[in-house]
């Protein structure tokens, strides 16, 4: 299972939760990945954790005063990065561009998505992974996986008659290893969150218990 922890604009330590991710990492099977602010991510990737951008825009290098260069993040040392999520809504046109612009500079991308429609066009646009979030159970603690695994699974249907080359992962409340569980049990490859460890007064044991069951 891939792990993503998205650190938003949450007000945490980024390398200490970073440093945690590294450590956990290591001592599981899981794949555990941290996406800082565009900001933080040359200190995060210094700590050895592995480091995504939480956006990147369809631009090229020139004229694109306070957009986010896919070329700079690679630079800074991120190796992946979300695009569309929930909080940082595209249009399909700049999805399409954003895709593009990783491609260009060798990042791996998530594509978020509300629903499994989305998740569909999503993954037409050949990303390397897709996330289905339900925008109304993000942040609340109740997770995706057990609230409404319909769209979990429907999300994976979508994105394999698309194209089966595509991961699956699902956001939205999780943040205990039942919950992760859940969501593997339901198809996907991976989770996609941020309040359960970002939030949390020890973000280590937030992370073991996350892992602890894979
Ligand atoms: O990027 C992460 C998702 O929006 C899920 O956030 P959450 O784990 O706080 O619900």
């Amino acid at each position: 299972m891939f792990v993503l922890v998205n650190l938003k604009t949450y007000p945490c330590d980024p390398v200490a939760v970073a440093e945690a991710v590294r450590d956990v990492d290591e001592s599981t099977d899981a794949r555990l990945a941290v996406a800082p602010q565009a900001a933080h991510i040359e200190r995060v990737a210094e700590t050895g954790a592995e480091t995504w951008a939480q956006h990147v825009d369809p631009i090229e290098h020139g004229s694109n005063t306070g957009h986010t260069l896919a070329e700079s993040v690679v630079d800074a040392g991120a190796v992946g990065t979300l695009i569309n999520h929930s909080e940082q809504r595209l249009k399909l046109a700049d999805i399409d561009g954003s895709v593009r612009a990783a491609e260009r500079a060798d990042l791996e991308t998530v594509v978020c998505a509300n629903n499994a429609e989305q998740i569909g066009a999503a993954a037409a646009l050949g990303p390397d992974a897709v996330a289905v979030e339900p925008p109304e159970l993000i942040g609340t603690g109740t997770p995706v996986s057990q609230a409404d695994p319909d769209i979990v699974e429907d999300a994976v249907e979508a994105a394999a008659n698309v194209d089966s080359e595509v991961s699956v992962l699902c956001g939205a409340g999780i943040s205990t290893g039942d919950d992760v569980v859940a969501a593997g049990d339901l198809g996907v490859e991976g989770v996609l969150l941020a309040s359960g460890v970002a939030k949390a007064d020890d973000p280590q044991a937030a992370l073991e218990d996350l892992v602890e069951p894979l």
